[in-house]
């Protein structure tokens, strides 16, 4: 098994470069089957997600092809079955998402229960509300979620809370359904707006995305585009947040500042300098850190995803921060293994009471999560002496050549292989 052994204490110096943003990708990719033309989709980000989700698109009979390491040709009118397999999909959250483009193109789904990082139950009542609203009917058949519409008809949808997903769902289930739909309580993430980017360029008829209403003309044919993903919000916040724990000076290139608003209002608080430029941030850290509260919420608010970073960060800094997460039940597991290394983090429900400890101590641990190992990494880079971090495919799901964009900053930052406990049992 890899894992990444870090020598940390190293501030990190020098501009790192984003990639595409892993949450829009995995939507654009799954677009791609409501295209009725041949198309391309620049600035991918070379991860494990978007690997699967080629994988799912060629399983069923679509032509994907690598053009180059970020940018792939579609054409997915080889599919015929719209039934994505079984193991492929229960390893990626992002699966759901075939879903609502199958039921849009083939107006049947047949789409295993999604999987992905355990960040607790993730259920998808919103989606199947919409695709109904739209006039699907829904059953579970052998595990699999299995949708079906005698046609769709644009309709109105209220969703009861925010949901990024559902939203993107919801799209997909619209934008060649008969007539208007008018999606209320939309997610404004920017991945949202990508997605209705990347439609409209085909000729979709897609308005108010990046506000909570969004309406949806239905059109019968969408033309072959070439397109380019968003970067990466949440590796952006990821380098920012590393620079600002190693006390560093970087600039995050190939960046959209906007997107990074409430990272950067946040940073600040902390006492980390952040100056934005059109395309890029520099971060660079020359006092104390100190305490803040966070709370994260739906865009524009503080993302989930960059909570388990960002309280890495908290421990280096003097006092006592509190930092709240309830997007989901499960986020605050990576809080053991960062005891490990002598934070001290006390966790009830949805709140971690954080004392600052000034620093870290290297150490085995574990990627519990995709954004939890990317905190590992953090930990391991501020830590004085070694960390070793297991499970890194998580982190591999998110993070384009992590060890590789490290090192190019100065990082001491090794893969290595290592037998796990079962391997050197059969050896020896
Ligand atoms: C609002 C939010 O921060 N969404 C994040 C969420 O999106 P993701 O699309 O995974 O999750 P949703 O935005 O859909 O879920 C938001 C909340 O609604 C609940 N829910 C959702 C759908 C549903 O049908 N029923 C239901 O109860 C979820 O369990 C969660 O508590 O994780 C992604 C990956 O970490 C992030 O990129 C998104 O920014
Ligand atoms: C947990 C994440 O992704 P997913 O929803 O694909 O599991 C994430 O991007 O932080």
């Amino acid at each position: 098994m890899e894992k990444f052994v870090i020598h940390g204490g190293k501030p990190l110096h020098g501009t790192v470069q984003i990639s595409g943003a892993k949450n829009a990708a995995v939507a654009l990719v799954a677009a791609t089957i409501l295209c009725d033309e041949p198309c391309v989709l620049e600035n991918v980000p070379e991860i494990s997600d978007i690997t699967k989700c080629m994988k799912i698109l060629r399983e069923m009979g679509a032509e994907v092809r690598l053009l180059d390491k970020n940018t792939i040709y579609f054409d997915t009118k080889g599919i015929e079955k719209p039934e994505v397999p079984y193991e492929l999909a229960r390893t990626m959250r992002a699966s759901c998402y075939f879903l609502g483009t199958l039921l849009g193109r083939f107006h049947e789904a047949f789409v295993p229960m999604p999987g992905g990082c355990d960040l607790g139950d993730r259920p998808i009542d919103q989606h199947l509300k919409a695709f109904k609203a739209l006039g699907a009917s829904d059953e579970i058949v052998n595990g699999a979620n299995h949708v079906t519409a005698d046609e769709l008809v644009g309709n109105q949808i209220y969703f009861d809370f925010v949901t990024v997903g559902a939203t993107m769902n919801a799209i997909f289930a619209a934008v060649k359904a008969k007539g208007l739909t008018i999606i209320e309580n939309a997610a404004k993430e920017p991945h949202i707006v990508d997605l209705a980017n990347f439609l409209n360029s085909m000729g979709a008829d897609i308005r108010g995305a990046g506000t909570d209403v969004i309406k949806i003309r239905g059109v019968d044919y969408l033309k072959g585009v070439t397109y380019a993903t968003i970067p990466d919000q949440i590796e952006a916040g990821t380098y920012m947040v590393a620079a600002a724990a190693t006390k560093g000076d970087v600039v995050i290139a190939n960046v959209i500042p906007k997107h990074l608003e409430s990272i950067t209002a946040k940073l600040r608080k902390v006492g980390v300098n952040v100056e934005e430029s059109d395309e890029s941030v520099h971060v660079w850290v020359d006092g104390p850190l100190m305490k803040t509260s966070i709370k994260t919420m739906p865009h524009p608010g503080f993302p989930t995803d960059m909570q388990p970073q960002f309280s890495t960060l908290l421990t280096l800094a003097e006092g006592t921060s509190i930092v709240t997460d309830d997007i989901f039940d499960n986020r605050f597991r990576y809080v053991a293994e960062l005891r490990r290394m002598g934070a001290d983090i006390s966790v009830d429900g949805k709140v971690a009471v954080i004392q600052g400890v000034g620093k870290l101590k290297g150490a085995p641990v574990v990627a519990t999560d995709l954004r939890a190992g990317a905190a590992m990494v953090i930990a391991g880079l501020a830590a004085e002496g070694t960390t070793e971090i297991d499970n890194i495919f998580y982190i591999e799901r998110g993070y384009e050549k992590i060890d590789e964009k490290l090192r190019g900053l100065g990082a001491d930052i090794q893969r290595v292989y290592k037998p796990d406990a079962n391997e050197m049992e059969l050896s020896g």
